[in-house]
C-alpha cells in the first residue's frame, strides 16, 4: 500500500517549505518533495529564491555597495581609504555560506515540525497521488488527500541568445562569475537586469542594458521609473531602450550581441552577456495526462483565487500561478492554502503585495500607479516628499528619491505608494500596513514619526496630498 500523508507539497522553495511547515504547525501529517541537489548528491531545499535568487544577489548586491562606498563615498565623511582591492572569490564564498546556512537551516524547521522531506522529482498523478522519481532512479508513489504544487518558474531562454558556458549565461550564472567582466551586456532591464547589472557596475564592469521596449520599468508608477532611470544613467549604467537583441556570436571569448534600435541595425561586444528577458512557470514532466490540473493558456496551472486547481484536493502557488512572481507572494499563499486545508477561512489580499528592486537608490511600491488610477478613471491626489529635504537622509548621505502617497480624491483613502530612495525596501512595510488597514492619507499625516528618519518622508508625503507639508513648499491648491 502506498504511504500516505494528509498533504505533500511538490516543491521546497519559499512557497512550497512556508505551505508544509504551515501545514504542519496545523496538525496534518505533510510532506515535502524537493529535488535539487547538491554537488554532494545531498537534497538542498529553498528553491531558486534562497539557493540562485533573492538570497544570494542581496548577498553581491551588499558587497558590492560596500566597494563602491569605499572607492567614492568615504571621502565625504573624511574617511580616506587607499589602495581599495575586492576579491571576487572572498565576496562569492561569503555569498555561498549565507545560501548554505539557510537552505540547512530550512532542513531544520522541517524536523521541529515534523515535515517529511523527501528527495526526488514529483509528479502529480489521477486521484491526487503523487510519483516521485530518485536521483538514481528508484520510483515510489505515495498517496495525499490534499497536494500543493509549488515548482516555481524558470528562466526564459530567447532563440537569439542561447546560453553558452561561460559567455551567455541566465541570472544563476551571473551570480558565479569569478573575476569583473571588463565588459558587461546584459539583456532586460527588468528587476534582475538592474540588480545583476548594478552588482558588476559597482566592481567595475562597462555595463550596458538592452531593453525591447521604449518605456522604462512600465509596471512602476512612471514618475518613480524617470527618477530611477536618471539615478541609474549618473552611475554609469548604460540603459538602451527600445533596443530588441536580434542575435548573438560567441567568438574566442568574446560576444557580439546585435540588436535593433530606432536608428536600425547595432552591435555590442561584450566579454560576458547576461540574459534576464523573463522567467516562465515550471511545469516540465509534473503533471501526468490523467492529473486533472489544467494550465492557462500562458502555461501557468490554472487555479482559483484561493489557489484551488479545478481538481478538488488540488493547490498551486508561487511562481507557478498566475500573480507576480516573487517570493512573499509564494509563502503567503502557501500559508492561506494550509489554512484552508485545515477549515479556517483564510484569504490572499492581492492589492497589497509590495515589490521591491534592490537596486541603489532602492525602489519599492504598493497598490496603484498613477498611470493606473487615469486608466481607471478613478480620481486621486498625490503628495510627494524628495528626500534632498531630509536631514536624515542627509546625514546618510543618500539623497536621491522621493516618496510619493496616492489617495483617493474622494474617500481620502491610500491607492498606493510609491518610493525610490534609501532604504525604501524596509520603508514600503509601513505602506503596505497602512493600506492593508485601510488607512485614508490623513491617518498617515496625524500618525507620530520619530525623528529624525527616513521615515518621515511617508508622512510628509502623507501630509502633501492635502497641501499641508511643513518641510517643503506645498503645491499651491487650485
Ligand atoms: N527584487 C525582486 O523582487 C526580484 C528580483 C529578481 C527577480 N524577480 C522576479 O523574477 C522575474 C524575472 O525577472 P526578469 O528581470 O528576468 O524579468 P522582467 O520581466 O522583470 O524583465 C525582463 C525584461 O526583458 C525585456 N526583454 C525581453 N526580450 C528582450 C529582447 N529580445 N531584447 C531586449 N529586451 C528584452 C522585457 O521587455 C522586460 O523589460 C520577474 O517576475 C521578477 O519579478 C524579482
Amino acid at each position: 500500500m502506498a504511504e500516505k500523508y494528509d498533504v505533500i507539497v511538490i516543491g521546497g522553495g519559499p512557497g512550497g517549505y512556508v505551505a508544509a511547515i504551515r501545514c504542519a504547525q496545523l496538525g496534518l501529517n505533510t510532506a515535502c518533495v524537493e529535488k535539487w541537489t547538491s554537488d554532494s548528491g545531498k537534497q538542498v531545499l529553498g528553491g531558486t529564491c534562497l539557493n540562485v535568487g533573492c538570497i544570494p544577489s542581496k548577498a553581491l548586491l551588499e558587497s558590492s555597495h560596500k566597494y563602491e562606498e569605499a572607492c567614492h563615498d568615504f571621502d565625504i565623511h573624511g574617511i580616506e581609504v587607499k589602495d581599495v582591492s575586492m576579491s571576487v572569490s572572498k565576496m562569492m564564498e561569503r555569498k555561498n555560506t549565507i545560501v548554505k546556512n539557510l537552505t540547512t537551516g530550512i532542513g531544520s524547521l522541517f524536523k521541529a515540525n515534523k515535515v517529511t522531506s523527501i528527495h526526488g522529482t514529483g509528479k502529480l498523478l489521477g486521484g491526487k497521488q503523487v510519483e516521485v522519481t530518485s536521483a538514481k532512479g528508484d520510483v515510489t508513489v505515495y498517496e495525499a488527500e490534499n497536494v500543493i504544487i509549488a515548482t516555481g518558474s524558470t528562466p526564459i531562454e530567447i532563440p537569439p541568445a542561447p546560453l553558452t558556458e561561460g559567455h551567455i549565461v541566465d541570472s544563476t550564472g551571473a551570480l558565479d562569475f569569478d573575476e569583473v567582466p571588463k565588459r558587461l551586456g546584459v539583456i532586460g532591464a527588468g528587476v534582475i537586469g538592474l540588480e545583476l547589472g548594478s552588482v558588476w557596475a559597482r566592481l567595475g564592469s562597462e555595463v550596458v542594458v538592452l531593453e525591447a521596449q521604449d518605456a522604462f520599468l512600465p509596471a512602476v508608477d512612471q514618475q518613480i521609473a524617470k527618477e530611477s532611470l536618471k539615478q541609474f544613467k549618473k552611475q554609469g549604467l548604460d540603459i538602451r531602450l527600445k533596443a530588441r537583441v536580434t542575435g548573438t556570436e560567441v567568438k574566442r571569448g568574446l560576444v557580439t550581441v546585435t540588436y535593433e534600435d530606432t536608428k536600425g541595425e547595432q552591435e555590442l561586444k561584450c566579454d560576458k552577456l547576461i540574459v534576464c528577458v523573463g522567467r516562465a512557470p515550471y511545469t516540465e514532466g509534473l503533471l501526468s495526462p490523467d492529473s486533472g490540473v489544467n494550465l492557462d493558456e500562458r502555461g501557468f496551472i490554472f487555479v482559483d483565487d484561493n489557489c484551488q486547481t479545478v481538481v478538488p484536493g488540488v493547490y498551486a502557488i508561487g511562481d507557478v500561478v498566475r500573480g507576480p512572481m516573487l517570493a512573499h507572494k509564494a509563502s503567503e499563499e502557501g500559508i492561506m492554502v494550509a489554512e484552508r486545508i485545515q477549515g479556517h477561512k483564510a484569504a490572499m489580499n492581492y492589492d497589497c503585495i509590495p515589490g521591491v528592486i534592490y537596486t541603489h537608490p532602492e525602489i519599492a511600491w504598493v497598490g496603484k500607479t498613477e498611470e493606473q488610477l487615469k486608466a481607471e478613471g478613478e480620481a486621486y491626489k498625490v503628495g510627494t516628499f524628495p528626500f534632498v529635504a531630509s536631514g536624515r537622509a542627509m546625514a546618510a548621505n543618500s539623497t536621491a528619491g522621493l516618496v510619493k502617497v496616492i489617495a483617493s480624491e474622494k474617500t481620502d483613502r491610500v491607492l498606493g505608494i510609491h518610493i525610490v530612495g534609501p532604504q525604501a525596501s524596509e520603508m514600503i512595510a509601513q505602506a503596505v500596513i497602512a493600506m492593508e488597514f485601510g488607512s485614508s492619507a490623513e491617518d498617515l499625516a496625524l500618525t507620530v514619526f520619530a525623528h529624525p528618519t527616513l521615515s518621515e518622508a511617508l508622512h510628509e508625503a502623507a501630509l502633501a496630498v492635502d497641501g499641508n507639508a511643513i518641510h517643503v513648499a506645498n503645491r499651491r491648491k487650485k
